[in-house]
């Protein structure tokens, strides 16, 4: 395993759900990054945004993007905000995008109130903005809602098995 696997996409379109899936059928070191954050801060995603804050959120963010060194790496939906996050990426890993439609991010978290970003404001603008983000630095983009989870994994396996 030479670079890391990035998994990028909205917040619901699956990046830990699917990530935790690879790593335990591959036996393959995984990091979460919300996980990583909430560790080090003892905090939950929606307290570090309560307390601190967006900004600080995002400077979180980019620290623990450059430390972590495992071959399956599940961002949080906003890791594309930051320009030297994307940078990172692109010259460290292989990126892959998993694309889900809003429609369908709806259905899968309509009871979530986990993500402030989802809870509060206007995700539907916020989902707009970053989907060319995702799609200019994806290396390989797997559609969520074509493709079964057994068959989004075994697609991603094979990305791997070719780097
Ligand atoms: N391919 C999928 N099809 C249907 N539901 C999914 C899929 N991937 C994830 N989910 C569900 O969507 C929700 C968000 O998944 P999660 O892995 O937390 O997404 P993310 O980490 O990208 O925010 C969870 O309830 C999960 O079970
Ligand atoms: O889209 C975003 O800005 C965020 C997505 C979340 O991760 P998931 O995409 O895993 O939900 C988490 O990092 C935080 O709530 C911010
Ligand atoms: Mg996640």
């Amino acid at each position: 395993m030479t670079k890391s696997i990035y998994l990028i996409g909205f917040m619901g379109s699956g990046k830990t759900t699917i990530g935790k899936k690879i790593s335990r059928e591959l036996q393959l070191d995984f990091a979460d990054m919300d996980e990583v954050i909430e560790k080090r801060l003892n905090k939950s995603i929606p307290m570090i945004f309560k307390d601190k804050g967006e900004a600080y959120f995002r400077i979180q963010e980019t620290v623990v993007l450059k430390q972590l060194k495992v071959p399956i790496i599940a961002t949080g939906g906003g890791i594309i905000e930051r320009s030297e996050n994307r940078i990172f990426m692109k010259e460290n890993g292989i990126i892959i995008y998993l694309r889900t439609s809003f429609t369908e991010i709806q259905n899968r978290l309509k009871d979530d109130n986990e993500r402030p970003l989802w809870v509060n404001g206007d995700s539907k603008k916020l989902y707009k903005k970053r989907i060319p983000l995702y799609e200019n630095i994806a290396d390989f983009t797997i559609d969520t809602e074509k493709y079964r989870k057994e068959e989004i994994i075994k697609k991603i396996k094979g990305i791997i098995s070719f780097q």
